[in-house]
């Protein structure tokens, strides 16, 4: 028990002894209700079930700290200076979470330097000649407006050893790390070393991933805008296969290791019959196979659509080595089942219409919608309070609907997945009345 109550504590630089600036945003509001008492947990677990079956007394139970401004910060705002980096792969709402880092720490901190480093950890080695841009309110004023990342990203290994040397000389105080749980790993790596050297640097996340596969953040940013702009493939597909006899639609959607945007979107859209995700093991062979079943059910019914995860099916494919991060590269599933499903009807003599969409990129190259802005602010918001109150080796995470600090260690320790026993995967069942089992 005590074990896991440490896992979930997050590191501080040391003793915060500096008044907030925020207190007199605050003092005008006549209340202090809105800092964080350091020693108040949110709670892991919220049913009774759950509290009962660790059978300690409720001050033991295991819970994060949460966010939220302190009313003694670490950093004198007036001497802290802070670098911004965005890491890995696109997500809607990255320029948000910059411009929301920089005016926060500007308008309510008193920051007064900002850096933003260009193209991900790159752009902290001497390599790629430390290109660096000074992040100021106007210089970031209406960038939300635009997907992408105006800091520009990367993929690939680079020396923490060199990225803190960076650090170090250009003094930063602070790291902000907006990236996937590659980045997350890299910004470990990084505070180890700044503690090695026995440096006062904060080193804190703000975690993204259309894959929204990242544990202790309900929902990622930028996720809810992907599956939104997904659902446009399926009904474009949908409304192909029910336009020709014995139509077919086959969308495949990103989605690495987990098949949320796959599960979001066909719900979203309530007109797929099949959903296939990396969590659930399928046959595509056989008389209680994926194969078999969909041609019963476009004979029967005259079409059908089908909503593939990029990462579901692999099994069936020779995977093709890794990307520079390390990321295995998967193979074209969703290629291969258009291939497969156009031999098997041809095998038995039906004819098909399939109509096969892949909107790749384009799902998460787009803006923010306004509830992935909102959030990417508050979480933006919330690494600030975090960072300036001398929090590090963290991520800023949302649990049971409350901000929360979740050391980086654990938010790498385990892969946010559909639970094939859980609530969403049986609403996907529900609402396609695919057979459970394909086997
Ligand atoms: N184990 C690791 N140690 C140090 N750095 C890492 C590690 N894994 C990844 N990184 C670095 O983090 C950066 C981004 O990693 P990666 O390409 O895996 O994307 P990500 O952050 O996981 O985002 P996403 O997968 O959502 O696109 C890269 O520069 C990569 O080299
Ligand atoms: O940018 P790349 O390397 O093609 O990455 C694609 C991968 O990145 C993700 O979009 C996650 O960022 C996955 O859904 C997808 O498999
Ligand atoms: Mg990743």
């Amino acid at each position: 028990m005590v074990d896991e109550r440490a896992r979930l504590e997050v590191t501080m630089l040391g003793e915060c002894r500096i008044e907030s600036p925020l207190s007199e945003l605050l003092r005008r509001r006549r209340t202090t209700r809105h800092y964080v008492d350091e020693t108040d947990r949110v709670l892991l677990d919220d049913t009774v079930a759950l509290v009962t079956a660790r059978g300690v007394p409720v001050h033991e139970l295991p819970g994060f700290e949460p966010g939220g401004p302190r009313a003694k910060i670490f950093f004198d705002p007036s001497k802290t200076r802070v670098g911004i980096v965005t890491c890995g792969g696109l997500c809607p709402g990255l320029n948000d979470v910059i411009r929301a880092l920089v005016l926060e720490l500007t308008h309510h901190y008193g920051v007064r330097r900002i850096f933003g480093f260009r193209n991900g950890y790159q752009g902290l080695t001497a390599r790629y000649g430390r290109p660096v841009v000074d992040l100021t309110p106007e210089n970031v004023a209406g960038i939300n407006e635009y997907g992408g990342t105006i800091l520009g990203t990367s993929r690939g290994n680079q020396d923490p050893n060199e990225i803190v040397d960076c650090l170090e000389q250009l003094s930063v105080n602070i790291l902000f790390v907006i990236g996937g749980d590659g980045s997350m790993r890299g910004a470990l790596k990084i505070a180890e070393v700044v503690a090695e050297r026995g440096r006062r640097i904060a080193v804190v996340g703000v975690p993204k991933t259309i894959d929204n596969d990242i544990p202790y953040i309900e929902r990622s940013f930028g996720f809810q805008t992907a599956f939104a702009k997904a659902t446009e493939a399926i009904r474009a597909a949908h409304v192909e296969a029910t336009a020709f006899p014995n139509g077919i639609g086959l969308v495949q959607l990103m989605g690495r290791h987990s098949g949320f945007i796959a599960c979001y979107a066909a719900l979203a859209n309530n007109d797929a019959d099949y959903v296939l995700i990396p969590e659930v093991p399928f046959a595509l062979d056989g008389p209680g196979g994926f194969l078999e079943h969909l041609r019963s059910r476009v004979v029967e019914r005259g079409h059908a659509m089908v909503v593939v995860a990029e990462g579901a099916g692999q099994e069936y494919l020779s995977a093709r080595g890794t990307d520079a991060s390390g990321n295995l590269r998967l193979e074209d599933f969703g290629r291969y089942l258009r291939h497969r499903i156009a031999d098997h009807f041809a095998a038995r003599g039906v004819e098909a219409n399939l109509k096969y969409i892949d909107p790749s990129y384009t799902i998460r190259s787009v803006p923010a919608n306004p509830y992935d802005s909102v959030y990417c602010i508050r979480l933006a918001h919330a690494a600030v309070h975090a960072a300036m109150a001398g929090r590090t080796e963290m991520v800023v995470g949302r649990w049971r609907g409350r901000f929360v600090h979740v050391p980086i260690a654990l938010a790498i320790s385990s892969r946010n997945l559909v639970d094939p026993d859980g609530d969403l995967w049986l609403s996907v069942l529900e609402a396609t009345g695919q057979p459970p089992v394909f086997a």
